[in-house]
């Protein structure tokens, strides 16, 4: 039978990157999805200015939700300082396969933990599961329909602090309109929009950086 796309992205990396190096994982990956096949990976205009979230808060805890084939894992565990911990949670085993491979290939298996299952079934059990304390950054990535409901969660479990830092992508395509009023408008967060493409597109997208202020 066909192979699948992540695992298409798999083998490019496989046969092009350097192993070891997240940089050459992310630039391949990147020329992959640019000139043979898209895949919806944040990118590298919506990645830079990941980058430079994380780059600015040096998180030591960091929780993503939407591994897909590993590509933003990979972007954010590669600026974390030592000691520092990504969990990614994944629903889909196919994904999730492939991402465990890439995120290898990166050389970065002590630096990210990949979890699969639904974001919604392991939210309330990350305390006592990994022993965490409470979040500094957080990537929101998965279903849009899926990030109101897991803010909200993760606000009722306690896993947000004075100063945590959420940023949600494909706030504009294909859209998070419940997440986006719920975050500009209540008191708990400082919300701002971070204007860009859709990866590998002309089309608008953007991420929402939103503090929570506890
Ligand atoms: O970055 C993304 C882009 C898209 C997507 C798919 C098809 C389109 F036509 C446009 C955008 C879906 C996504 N789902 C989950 C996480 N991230 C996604
Ligand atoms: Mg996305």
């Amino acid at each position: 039978t066909r192979t699948t796309r992540p695992q298409r992205l798999l083998k490019a990396v496989q046969d092009r990157a350097i192993r070891g190096n997240p940089k050459s994982v992310i630039s391949v990956i990147d020329h992959y999805c640019r000139n043979q096949e898209w895949a919806m990976n944040v990118g590298d205009e919506k990645g830079f200015i990941l980058d430079s979230v994380v780059s600015e808060l040096n998180p030591q805890t960091v929780l993503e939700l939407g591994t897909y084939c590993g590509y933003s894992a990979v972007r954010i565990g590669r600026l974390l300082h030592s000691g520092a911990r990504l969990l990614t949670l994944e629903f889909n085993p196919d994904y999730a396969a492939v991402a465990r491979e890439v995120i290898s290939w990166a050389g970065l298996e002590n630096t990210v933990q990949l979890v699969e299952g639904a974001s919604g079934d392991w939210i309330p059990r990350l305390r006592e599961h990994f022993g965490i304390h409470t979040f500094d950054f957080i990537f929101l990535d998965h279903w849009k329909e899926g990030y109101l409901a897991d803010i909200k969660l993760l606000e009722e479990c306690r896993l947000l602090r004075k100063g945590t830092v959420l940023l949600a992508d494909n706030v504009v395509c294909p859209g998070a309109p419940d997440y986006l009023e719920y975050v500009r408008k209540s008191p708990l967060y400082d919300s701002r929009y971070f204007k860009s493409h859709l990866e590998y597109t002309k089309a608008e997208d953007g991420l929402e950086k939103s503090v929570y202020l506890g």
